[in-house]
């Protein structure tokens, strides 16, 4: 079980593009800390009872950040500790951030864009990336090149296995909570 240092950040937050690995690490790094792990993007799903592509298309973008707010709030809100994996988007509400980096030690996810589209290609989960992967990649990343930025800790996830990914995030936590 995690234990805490007064003041000591109570969740990991996990931030970055589609396809940087958040939800596969977050899962990795729960068994190796010993706590929940929690995917917004699942959480949504689950309590607006359909998956993301549906909610997009029904009730529109603006609805889904909304809800997304929402979902992380409560989350980091609550007092167990738990590793969070944000959705791609949840850094573009500032509000967000600042809670973020409030109640969690915030880690930012990256990966070489070529790497990223490999990953995400075919996934017909992700409604922002519907029709040709590549430019829509392309185009979101600049749209959002400095959104991940102010996560104090940065992983360039290209040349390393998740796990390797989720070892280098139980280290710098184990010495944060110490
Ligand atoms: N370090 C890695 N190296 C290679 N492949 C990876 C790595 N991390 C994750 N993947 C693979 O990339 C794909 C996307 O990973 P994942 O779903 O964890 O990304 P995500 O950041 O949660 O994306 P989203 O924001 O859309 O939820 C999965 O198929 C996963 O197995
Ligand atoms: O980057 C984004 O804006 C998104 C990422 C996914 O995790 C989902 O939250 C949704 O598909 C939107
Ligand atoms: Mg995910």
């Amino acid at each position: 079980m995690m234990t805490h240092a007064f003041g000591a950040p109570r969740h990991i937050v996990l931030v970055g593009f589609m396809g940087t690995g958040k939800s596969t690490v977050s899962r990795l790094l729960a068994e190796q800390i010993g706590c929940l792990a929690v995917d917004m993007d699942a959480e949504i799903e689950r309590r607006i009872g359909r998956d993301i592509p549906s909610i997009f298309a029904q009730e529109g973008e603006a609805f889904f950040r909304r809800v997304e707010s929402e979902v992380l709030a409560a989350l980091l809100a609550s007092e167990d500790s738990s590793i969070i994996a944000t959705g791609g988007g949840a850094v573009l509400a500032q509000s967000n951030c600042d809670l973020m980096l409030k109640q969690g030690m915030v880690v930012a996810l990256t990966a070489q864009p070529e790497h990223i589209i490999a990953r995400v290609r075919g996934d017909e989960n992700r409604p922002l990336l519907q029709g040709d992967v590549e430019e829509r990649v392309n185009k979101l990343l600049a749209d959002r090149k400095h959104a991940y930025a102010f996560a104090p800790l940065q992983i360039d996830t290209t040349a390393l296995e998740a796990q390797a990914v989720a070892d280098l995030i139980a280290e710098q936590w184990k010495a944060t909570v110490r």
